[in-house]
């Protein structure tokens, strides 16, 4: 490792973990990770890695896995630290991917990140890293942890681009405990910085993109191997019928790409738009506005919520955002039969069962829940 540098980031503990303490940082092989495990040890903790292989089925080496393992164990050989292996395969493919495979055959879209986290990495993930020896786990997740008398409190990553506590806001506060983000301060450029200074091998890693399990290739082609195609028809705006789709799980509401079917509005070439499921006839409804009414949500109903703080008040005005990175939409909610009721202030485009919609008080993230239901419709 190159020498330690002064920066503030570097040094300054940033965790409330007691000095000494043995932690064991998740290295996935990319540079957020890695950063995180050399900020660790920097600030005098006890650190090994801990890499995790989760999928086990690559025949046309579309993985990254083994790739990702090596560059885990030369980050680890540059800081001088220990790396252990461990397969849950099994584990993400019960918990993750056969749900993953039931919501798209009901018609969702679910998010396996959101579901990984929960299941996976703050699960058996996470036992097994304590059960290693470890006081605390890290990853490098852009999210902080503030300590409340309650337990522990997630808040958004100081870098707004980056925030993560999207896909975190499913995992329980008993979770939470014993775990560290030390990259939830910064922003990615300084991340990104620190590894270059740091020497890391990845530090020019490109960020991993889309659901890990796919990587590169065709989403639709991947899906079909798992479920049979459904094929029926593309139904407009005016009930005709304008073309013919293979299933209605290869699309998700508000989609543009890939529908098939060409056009023109207003005399121009216009892209379409998937406005809705007809489950009972197996259409996909399709209209050329973006801004189809059916699109356009003022309210939403979420299943089960998973709270990360006490529920506020009723009416108390609060935030939250119904897809990773979405700017923060002010909204009021009322506690329904476990699950909420979101009204915006603003309509909503594109509410997408199956994926969740997660609230916020300010920096706070207060929890999260899946999306049952849009609705009502934008008035
Ligand atoms: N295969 C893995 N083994 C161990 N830990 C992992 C693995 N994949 C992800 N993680 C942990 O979960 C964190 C968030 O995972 P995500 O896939 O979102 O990666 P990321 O934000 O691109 O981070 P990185 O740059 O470290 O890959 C990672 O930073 C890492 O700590």
């Amino acid at each position: 490792m190159r020498a330690a540098m002064s920066t503030p980031q570097a040094s300054a503990r940033t965790t409330h973990a007691p000095p000494g303490a043995h932690v064991i940082v998740g290295l996935s092989g990319g540079v957020d990770s890695a950063v995180s495990a050399y900020l660790l040890k920097e600030q005098g903790y006890r650190v090994s890695g801990l890499f995790m292989v989760n999928w086990t089925e690559d025949e046309e080496g579309y993985c990254t896995a083994a790739q990702d393992f090596q560059d885990a164990r030369a980050v680890c050989e540059e800081l001088d630290i220990p790396l252990h292996r461990v397969d849950f395969s099994r584990e993400y493919r019960e918990r993750v991917f056969a749900q993953f495979l039931a919501d798209y055959a009901a018609g969702k879209t679910p998010n396996p990140d959101v579901l990984c986290n929960r299941e996976v990495k703050f699960a058996p993930f996470r036992e097994h890293a304590l059960r290693l020896g470890a006081d605390y786990i890290a990853t490098g997740h852009y999210a902080r942890i503030a300590h409340a008398a309650e337990g522990p409190q997630l808040l958004r990553a100081a870098d707004d681009n980056k925030d993560q506590t999207y896909f975190l806001a499913a995992v329980t506060r008993a979770q939470l405990e014993r775990v560290l983000f030390p990259v939830g301060d910064l922003a990615k450029p300084q991340v990104r910085e620190l590894a270059t200074r740091a020497g890391l091998p990845v530090h020019r890693k490109k960020d991993s993109t889309g659901i890990c399990f796919i990587g590169e290739r065709e989403f639709r082609e991947f899906l079909s191997r798992y479920l049979k195609p459904d094929p029926g028809p593309i139904v407009d705006d005016a009930g005709r019928e304008i073309g013919r789709h293979q299933g209605l799980m290869y699309y998700t509401l508000g989609q543009r790409r890939g529908i098939g079917v060409g056009g023109t509005r207003h005399g121009r070439d216009a892209p379409w738009y998937v406005v809705g499921k007809d489950a009972a006839r197996r259409a996909l409804l399709v209209s050329q506005d973006p801004a189809h009414p059916r699109l356009m949500s003022a309210a939403l109903r979420t299943g089960p919520f998973n709270w990360l703080a006490e529920p506020p008040p009723a009416g108390t005005p609060l935030q939250a955002r119904i897809r990773h990175r979405q700017a923060l939409q002010d909204c009021r909610i009322e506690l329904e039969d476990g699950g909420l009721r979101v009204r915006f202030a603003q309509p909503q485009r594109a509410v997408v069962p199956g994926q969740f919609c997660v609230l916020y008080d300010g920096p706070r993230c207060l929890g999260g829940g899946e999306i049952a239901q849009a609705g009502p419709a934008a008035s």
